[in-house]
């Protein structure tokens, strides 16, 4: 796990060797203590290198261990013995020194850089500190706010970057260990007190408190409710208030506050579920690693609408050629400038520049008879889509890929009007396109496996978070919001607010409740698919008892907005208003409150008061509800995957670790309960009945999320 040589005859070269990025597990702390130890008790070594194998120095910890107990040596006893020896240790960073990496390089007397490689502190995503020395020790190097930043945001800094912030003492385009191993020669006759960065006393700003109290409140504003960042900021004063020694010892009591919060449990659970997201498998048994994905190198984007452009962009800032298509001419016109003001936008905050050339605006199909792959983008509307799909089938050559952009819609029936149905999938990504960064990969029956290998690796190469998912109506995650957001109308009717009911989400830690989402997002769309499938509008069968549809509860109260010409943020009134169209800061409006008023007054409803965690209980569990569903109907395959979609696309608190897990970190046995109560309340809503898994899942004794899928697996799988 550590690998040792003697290079120059007088450098030790100790290689950490824990593939693919050389965390710091039990065995290789073990590594690096046995190493050390022989490197500095050899008296034929004169200085140490440390670097990590196949061009990665460290990627910290090895979070897999964080769920059991700690094994082998700990960090900081063994680092400080590096720093207190007499022979210079050279860090050669390649690739990433990240977290423990990053520390164990801090504990070294210098540090050499590759050009290419990245470091930073992440511990804060992970709802942890930089507990081997990190909040003590890189303040002292770079001072208190440039560490500050770095430390509670866990953002990575490029070598260059590290390089100004005096973070390492060379960047090189060489071989970093070469590099190292020459500078460690040299360094061997040099003092090292001053590079011993506990010896040193932390540069404090004059207005540390003022400074750390700004930090305070920016966090607490961005981050509501999350424990991580705080905490950084309470170590980072130790840093800056007290002896290196003291610091170490409050650096661990806030670690150990942070290590067994369920926050941190959370924060490493998307971690992985961010990964195992990416590792599809298909009934057929094809699966993620074994398929190869056709090579994209021209695509065309049919609408340019927000979609539309959004997708556009897209693919045109990962180099790939694309033609954009709209009906009309004025439509290509405004998309056409919107398109290239956006790829500007984005270039310039990339410093790149912008790839104009990639693009090539058209009103005809027929331009897109040689492109690799399509993506359909228009109106939501399946005999446009249809249209649209028989059009390309006579156009585009047989190979030509064809993905639809639908929310919700049956992609299998659109694959159906085509000449290649096992060559069309869903590609369903979240406005605005070229900045959400999920993507959901809709499997029909009839998609080939190379289909969805493309579409993943495709969706990858754009920097999505990209899930495979089964076709039904909304797929996961609209169909998922459903029952969330029709918790929420009903609540509104029993005697909530809208803003408290957002104000309870939002404290939950959600980017935005439910209604300012709405808003957002325009009322208008909603309102166009519950008239089409026949919930409201002419074609309602009037013997309808009221508050009722389709044998289950209703509530019109979203149509009566709707009907006012209230859409959103774009028409500057929807639930909230706004100072103009396209607004965003939203305001309670008493005429909302009127409505809402005249409609419990019409059908006779006693508002009631609504406490924080009825709306908490009631959206949350059916919400996760319907995700124990869509596992049983085989619709996603893991829970993870329902999760990643949630945190991606829905703005679901990640400490929180998605619906799922949260679920989980309730207790299943509670959340049935729960739901069974609020069903024996509201018998006419469905998607309050506690579905089988869930019940199957508390039978078993409540596993794990991660064992959930043995449970699953002989279910029928639509993927
Ligand atoms: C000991 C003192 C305590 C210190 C605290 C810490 O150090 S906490 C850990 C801090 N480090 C991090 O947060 C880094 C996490 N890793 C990453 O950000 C990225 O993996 C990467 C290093 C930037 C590499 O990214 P890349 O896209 O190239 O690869 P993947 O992310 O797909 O990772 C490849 C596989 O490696 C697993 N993995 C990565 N880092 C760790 C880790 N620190 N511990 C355990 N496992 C790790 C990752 O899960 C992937 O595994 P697969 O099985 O292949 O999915």
């Amino acid at each position: 796990m550590a690998r040792y040589e003697l290079v120059k005859r007088s450098v030790a070269l100790i290689t950490l060797t824990n593939p693919p990025v050389n965390a710091l597990s039990s065995a290789v702390r073990h590594g690096i203590a046995k190493t050390m130890e022989r490197a500095l008790s050899d008296p034929k070594v004169t200085a140490v290198v440390i670097c990590g194998e196949n061009g990665r120095f460290c990627g910290g910890a090895d979070i897999r261990e964080f769920a059991g107990p700690l094994r082998g040596p700990p960090l900081v006893p063994l680092l400080d013995s590096i720093e207190a020896g007499e022979k210079p240790v050279v860090a050669a960073i390649e690739g990433v020194a990240l977290g423990g990496g990053l520390e164990l390089a801090l504990f070294c007397h210098y540090r050499i850089a590759h050009f290419k490689a990245r470091l930073g502190l992440p511990e804060v995503t992970l709802g942890i500190l930089p507990a081997a020395g990190g909040t003590q020790r890189l303040p002292r190097l770079i001072g208190i706010p440039a560490a500050l930043e770095l430390i509670t945001t866990g953002r990575h800094v490029s070598a260059q970057e590290a390089l100004k912030l005096g973070i390492v003492d060379q960047v090189t385009e060489q071989n970093a260990c070469e590099v190292a191993v020459e500078f460690a020669l040299r360094a061997v006759a040099k003092p090292l007190s001053s590079r011993r960065l506990s010896s040193l006393t932390t540069p404090c700003p004059p207005n540390l408190d003022a400074l750390l109290e700004a930090v305070t409140m920016q966090i607490q504003k961005k981050a509501r409710g999350v424990m991580a960042p705080l905490a950084c900021v309470q170590a980072v004063r130790a840093a800056a208030t007290m002896p290196y020694s003291q610091g170490i010892k409050r650096e661990s009591e806030l670690m150990a506050t942070l290590f067994n919060s369920g926050q941190a449990r959370a924060l490493q659970y998307c971690f992985f579920a961010e990964r195992t997201a990416g590792k599809w498998t298909l009934p057929s048994g094809a699966q993620w690693n074994d398929i190869k994905p056709r090579e994209i190198r021209s695509a065309a984007v049919i609408g340019l609408g927000t979609m539309g452009r959004g997708i556009a962009v897209s693919l045109a800032r990962v180099g790939i050629p694309v033609i954009a298509v709209e009906s009309d001419k004025k439509l290509l016109e405004t998309g056409r400038q919107m398109v290239i003001g956006m790829l500007e936008r984005d270039a310039k905050r990339r410093g790149v520049s912008a790839s104009h050339n990639l693009l090539k605006f058209t009103l005809g199909l027929q331009d897109l008879k040689d492109v690799d792959l399509v993506i359909e983008a228009v109106f939501e509307d399946m005999a446009l889509k249809k249209s649209v799909f028989r059009e390309l089938s006579k156009v585009c050559r047989p190979a030509t890929l064809f993905c639809t952009n639908t929310s919700g819609l049956d992609v299998d029936a659109l694959a159906g009007v085509t000449d290649r149905p096992q060559l069309v999938i869903g590609m369903h990504f979240f406005s605005p396109a070229h900045v959400m960064k999920l993507l959901e990969v809709v499997c029909g029956p009839r998609s080939s496996s190379e289909i969805v290998a493309t579409a993943m690796s495709l969706g990858k190469r754009m920097g999505k978070v990209s899930v495979a998912v089964g076709n039904c109506p909304g797929f996961v995650g609209n169909r998922m919001l459903k029952p969330y957001s029709d918790q929420a109308t009903f609540l509104l009717e029993e005697g909530a607010t809208p803003e408290q009911i957002d104000k309870a989400l939002e404290d939950f830690g959600f980017a935005m409740g439910v209604f300012r989402m709405s808003d957002l997002a325009g009322l208008d769309v909603g309102w166009r698919v519950r008239k089409e499938s026949g919930l409201t509008g002419p074609d309602v069968d009037p013997k309808n008892p009221p508050r009722r549809r389709q044998g289950r509860k209703y509530c019109p109260i979203p149509d009566m907005v709707c009907e006012q010409g209230r859409f959103g943020q774009k028409t500057g009134r929807g639930w909230y208003m706004y100072d103009k169209p396209g607004g965003t800061k939203a305001k309670p409006d008493p005429l909302i409150q009127n409505l809402i008023e005249m409609y419990r007054n019409r059908y006779g409803i006693q508002p009631r008061n609504i406490t924080d965690q009825e709306i908490i209980e009631r959206c949350l569990f059916a919400l996760a509800n319907e995700g124990f569903r869509i596992l049983e109907d085989g619709i996603a395959a893991r829970p993870e995957d329902i999760d990643v979609i949630y945190l991606f696309g829905y703005g679901f608190p990640r400490h929180r670790g998605g619906p799922m897990f949260y679920a989980s970190m309730v207790g299943l046995q509670r959340v049935l309960e729960r739901l069974e109560h609020y069903h024996q309340a509201h018998p006419d809503v469905p998607h309050l009945e506690p579905s089988p898994l869930l019940k199957k899942l508390v039978a078993c004794g409540s596993p794990p999320v991660q064992k959930w899928r043995e449970h699953i697996k002989t279910m029928h799988s639509h993927l």
